[in-house]
């Protein structure tokens, strides 16, 4: 039973892809088995990364839950609904946006499309036009409404794509890499309209990206899947700190320090008066290396960092992979890294 806080809720969602390739008796039929069993339990308000390798089954799995492809077997609501039997019904609650595919009308201005949306939701014409007007300035699309789609930039058509999602005041936003080919400051500015409407509308959002900062900025919890299966479930604060157990420690000195070595620590950047080193603290407590850091010389300054989320995912792809794809426990993943 979907309880009446679930946003979204998988139970043993497999979907299999059957091929056939040939003609006559050379015909072969081969089965993709792009999901393989996903069950997940996503709050009303969360923001969830749903990320993994190439072909791990991520648009598959979106493409499922916004009713858009029936799966083998298994189960899913969104919002009480079942996406592929209540898909009419389901899309006046949900926004998605495809980052490699515009729902935008390419030749009209996103005003237009706007009014053409409205009309597809049935949308109160007041409710809408104060909507809109508040979309059009957090969204910063006012200079370019009445420009053609076909003539904006990626970065202003990308804002336009998640406000046009928006219109209709979903409950939940699913995100299938929404900020792919954005340069930094349009990423980041999208990334922050994301979080924005999430806490002040409290929207559910779903995000599948390729990039690290998407997933730290927008996303509280992150699901890792490979091969079609959960291999990690976690807090994205979490997943950094317990998942690598290592840290970078950047230090400078007002002289050039003495020498020293400890077992479990590598220098990155060593420079006269400073020094990067990345400490794996299951092999000696970062304590201990302050302690050596600090004998070592004068300290100006100093500072402790996780290490980039990219190596911490690579490193978890890596891991899923040494398994076989199998589903491990997140539990258990843990431990063996420990
Ligand atoms: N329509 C389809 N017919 C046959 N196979 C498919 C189809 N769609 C996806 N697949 C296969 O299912 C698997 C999962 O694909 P999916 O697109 O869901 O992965 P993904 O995690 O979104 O990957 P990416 O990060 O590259 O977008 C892949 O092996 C893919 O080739």
């Amino acid at each position: 039973m979907t309880q009446p806080n679930t946003a979204v809720e998988l139970q043993n969602l497999s979907k299999t892809f059957e091929l056939r390739s040939g003609w006559g008796r050379k015909r072969v039929r081969k089965s993709v088995v792009a999901v393989d069993g996903i069950s997940l339990s996503i709050p009303a308000g969360q923001t969830v990364a749903f990320i993994g390798p190439n072909g791990a089954g991520k648009s598959t799995t979106i493409k499922m839950l916004t009713g858009i492809l029936h799966p083998s077997s298994g189960q899913a609501q969104v919002l009480g609904y079942t996406p592929w039997r209540e898909r009419r019904t389901l899309v006046r609650h949900i926004g998605a946006v495809f980052g490699q595919r515009s729902q935008l009308w390419y030749h009209l201005p996103p005003r237009d499309t706007f009014e053409l949306l409205a009309r597809i939701y049935s949308l109160d014409r007041a409710a809408f036009v104060r909507r809109r007007d508040m979309l059009i300035e957090r969204f910063g699309l006012g200079e370019f409404l009445q420009t053609p789609v076909r003539k904006l930039s990626l970065g202003q058509r990308m804002r336009a794509e998640v406000a046009a999602s928006l219109l209709h005041a979903p409950r939940v936003l699913f995100l299938d890499e929404p900020t792919i080919g954005l340069d930094v400051i349009a990423r980041q500015e999208l990334r922050d309209l994301i979080l924005e409407w999430n806490r002040d509308e409290g929207v559910t959002v779903f995000l599948t990206s390729h990039d690290a900062g998407d997933i730290e900025r927008v996303a509280r919890r992150v699901v890792v899947i490979n091969h079609g299966r959960v291999v990690l479930d976690d807090k994205v604060s979490m997943l950094r700190r317990q998942y690598l157990g290592s840290k970078i420690l950047s230090v400078k000195f007002h002289a050039p320090p003495a020498a020293f070595a400890l077992p479990g620590v590598t220098t990155l950047k060593a420079s006269e008066y400073a020094l990067k080193l990345e400490v794996d603290t299951r092999v000696t407590p970062i304590e201990q290396v302050m302690t050596e850091v600090l004998r070592a010389g004068s300290v100006a300054d100093i500072a402790i960092e996780d290490p980039p989320l990219e190596e911490v995912i690579a490193h978890i792809y890596g891991r899923s992979q040494e398994a076989g794809g199998r589903n491990q426990p997140t539990a258990e993943l843990l431990a063996s890294e420990s």
